[in-house]
């Protein structure tokens, strides 16, 4: 006898109003309520996720190796995930999707299987600092790396490297800062813009830089570069960035 699988229900979205009225000032957290309006948070906030997500998907295509393991580390709801999903063309490969927020591992798997690709994954409620790591030719770190205390990011990215196969690779998107305090002050004020120019207000932009102050620390693109290679990848190459958003692909040598 045949069983029928219940048709998933899509879970409850919301648009992000979190620092729209005056809140006390608390460090921000991936709790049920960012959770819950992530999609829409994540698409105003960050200049290109929108290109970045898709992009993951090609980068994915071409890199993912038969009989690897491929990783997503810090996959919130499954948006580079699903990308992955998508790229990865072999039923051979293995895909793990790694978040400790709780909150979003349990919508994660909601959007997973409203997906339509058949490729399994597996999520894991994990610290990706304690995350088993192995066989790996994709590994993706899509705006995640940013809320890794500093002190720990090398050996988070040394673990990685050395779990990555030869031609394997490593997909970095960052929040970063500037050198130069002056393009600091430019790009801040763009992407500034790029919120208010999405709705969000003065309130909500001020409430929210104070909330991620502490938890959300970016490092300029030449410390990213210098950390990779000195982790284990042989070359590391820029392929977005947008005000100061941007996008590395770190590449293990054949
Ligand atoms: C900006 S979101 C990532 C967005 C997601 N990759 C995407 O493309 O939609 C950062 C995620 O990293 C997770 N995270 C931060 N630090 C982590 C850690 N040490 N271990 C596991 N997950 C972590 C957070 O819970 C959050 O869901
Ligand atoms: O810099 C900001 O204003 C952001 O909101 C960025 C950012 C991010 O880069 O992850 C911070 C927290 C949320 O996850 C969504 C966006």
């Amino acid at each position: 006898m045949s069983k029928e699988r219940p048709t998933p229900t899509p879970p409850e979205q919301a648009t992000d109003r979190l620092f729209a009225t005056e809140r006390k000032p608390e460090d921000f957290r991936f709790d049920a309520s960012v959770a819950r309006v992530f999609p829409d948070m994540i698409r105003r906030s960050v200049p290109g996720y929108t290109t970045i997500i898709p992009m993951i998907e090609v980068i994915t295509e071409q890199y993912a190796q038969s009989g690897s393991n491929c990783y997503d580390l810090g996959c919130s709801l499954g948006a580079s995930t699903l990308a992955m999903r998508h790229g990865i063309d072999d039923n051979d490969c293995q895909l793990f999707g790694v978040d400790n927020s709780a909150a979003m591992i349990e919508r994660c798997e909601h959007y997973i299987a409203l997906d339509d690709s058949s490729l399994p994954v597996t999520l894991r409620c994990e610290d990706i600092l304690d995350t088993e790591l192995s066989n790996a030719s994709v590994t993706t770190l899509n705006f995640t790396l940013q809320f890794v205390p500093p002190e720990q990011r090398a050996e988070l990215l040394a673990r990685i490297a050395s779990a990555t196969r030869p031609g394997g690779v490593l997909i970095l998107s960052e929040k970063i800062r500037f050198e130069s305090e002056q393009e600091q002050e430019i790009q801040t004020r763009l992407h500034h813009e790029f919120k208010r120019a999405n709705g969000y207000s003065d309130l909500e932009i001020s409430q929210k830089r104070s909330a991620i102050e502490q938890v959300l620390i970016p490092e300029t693109l030449a410390a990213h570069r210098e950390r990779l290679l000195s982790a284990g990848f042989d070359q590391v190459m820029l392929w977005y960035q947008c005000f100061n958003f941007v996008s590395m692909l770190a590449i293990k040598a054949d």
